[in-house]
């Protein structure tokens, strides 16, 4: 190993935890400052802390006098690394990560924190297994909130949702997620994209679910290969991509998107239109629109126009205009754990009520937009009901003028609800990202 990675791992951690900045984002910032032979152990090992910190902040505390609320951030994020590893990765660079970490805090001229680092690790390697025996005797919550490290309030939340698949729930959600690419049928159709790759020893498989997707195998590096470069393929996940299937947009429509940042239902919206008819793509946040046109030119397409415009502002002029809405709307992302792990502890109560009146108001002005024979596709990238089912249930019972909308064709055979107009998406029972998509139409 070498102490290069270890510092860059521990400033990517405390961007994480004190500015609150989300992991992948972080990562594919740093990587550049790390040596291409460590960058899947700093990858991993960052992902890893993020993913596992209840889990190792309990264990430092069962071996520190000191306890972590109370520790230096450096001294903190060094022992959390050490813990990760030390638990998590291979048995025989134990005492290697016990020296690199002692190293950094003497270096940082920190001579009592080296000291404390060393003590505090030491005394970790020597109870390793009386930890996790001490950790296996828990109570039942605890257990589940430390062993998987997710807070406790969302364990008591999960087991009344999900009952005695709760444990599978938690793994499913810890699991790596796959890398997954829709093609960009404008240009290339499936089969000869697979072979393109292919060629280049990129292992791929066709998705189970969406019909435009592929699963890349051995992923790393992807967006430097000349067939992404040339706008084949774009990177989406098999979920988001359902949601387009769902959408099935007809050549020729006119098409509001109103949450469309980073552009990934927009884009595969244009694909299926056969770059025909209009799209409008807007998102409160410019500097995510800018993302959007650099898609649109990688991928070749004309008919999107970009547009900065808040979500739950009814817009007068676009009433009834629409063959197609998508209400892609913001929310507390439970469903994507497994791409953003710090996801599991950010949320608050008060955070969820505000976000259900959001996506509450946007669904009443996407209704708004539909013409008297268009459809409205609403969607998030979460599995509480709440911001799912029960929103559309509430907007429903409200809106007598609406109607949920058969989607059994455009999803084949897997999800039962679709004949009554939605899916539900789990990670633990599909391997996708945990999604729900509803079709809305006017009766
Ligand atoms: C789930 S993401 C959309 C992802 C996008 N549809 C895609 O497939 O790439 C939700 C988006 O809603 C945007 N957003 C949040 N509040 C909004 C509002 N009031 N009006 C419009 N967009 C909003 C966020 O900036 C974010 O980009």
């Amino acid at each position: 190993m070498n102490n290069s990675y270890r510092t860059q791992a521990i400033e990517t951690l405390k961007k994480i935890f004190k500015d609150k900045s989300y992991s992948n984002i972080v990562i594919n910032n740093d990587m550049k400052n790390v040596e291409r032979r460590f960058l899947s152990l700093y990858r991993k090992s960052v992902l890893g802390v993020v993913e596992n910190l209840i889990y190792i902040d309990w264990i430092i505390n069962e071996m520190s006098v000191t306890k972590t609320k109370k520790m230096e951030m450096d001294v903190l994020t060094v022992l959390r690394l050490a813990v990760y590893q030390i638990f998590f990765l291979d048995k025989s660079h134990e005492n290697i990560v016990v020296n690199e970490s002692v190293q950094y805090i003497k270096d940082k001229g920190n001579v009592r924190g080296s000291k404390f680092v060393n003590a505090v690790l030491r005394n970790t390697l020597r109870n390793k297994d009386k930890l996790t025996a001490k950790m296996n005797e828990l109570p039942e919550d605890e257990y589940l909130s430390v062993k998987y490290s997710y807070p406790k309030e969302l364990i008591i939340k999960w087991k009344k949702q999900f009952g005695k698949d709760v444990e599978q729930v938690l793994i499913a959600n810890n699991t790596e997620a796959p890398l997954e690419i829709r093609v960009n049928t404008l240009k290339i159709q499936r089969d000869e994209l697979i072979k393109l790759l292919e060629e280049k020893g990129i292992k791929v498989y066709k998705c189970k679910y969406a019909d435009k997707g592929l699963v890349i195998e051995n992923p790393f590096e992807i967006d430097k290969t000349s067939e992404y470069k040339d706008g084949l393929f774009s990177v989406q996940s098999e979920s988001s991509m359902l949601s387009g299937q769902i959408l099935n947009p007809k050549e020729n429509s006119f098409i509001i998107d109103m949450c469309a940042a980073p552009g990934g239902k927009t884009l595969n919206a244009a694909e299926m239109m056969n770059n025909t008819g209009k799209i409008i793509a807007r998102d409160i946040y410019p500097g995510k629109l800018k993302l959007i046109e650099n898609e649109l030119k990688r991928l070749g397409i004309s008919n999107v126009k970009v547009e900065k415009y808040d979500a739950t502002v009814l817009d007068e002029s676009l009433i009834e205009k629409a063959d197609y809405v998508i209400a892609d709307v913001p929310c507390t992302g439970l469903g994507i754990i497994r791409r953003k792990p710090e996801i599991k502890y950010n949320k608050t109560d008060k955070e969820l009520n505000d976000i259900k009146e959001i996506q509450y108001k946007i669904l009443e002005n996407a209704s708004k937009y539909i013409k008297q024979t268009g459809e409205l596709v609403y969607s998030t990238c979460t599995t509480n009901l709440e911001e799912n089912f029960e929103l559309i249930n509430r907007f429903l019972k409200n809106n007598k003028g609406y109607a949920l909308a058969d989607i059994s064709e455009n999803v084949h055979e897997y999800f039962d609800a679709a004949g009554q107009g939605y899916i539900e998406i789990y990670p633990h029972l599909h391997g996708m990202d945990g999604f729900f998509i509803a079709k809305i139409k006017r009766i």
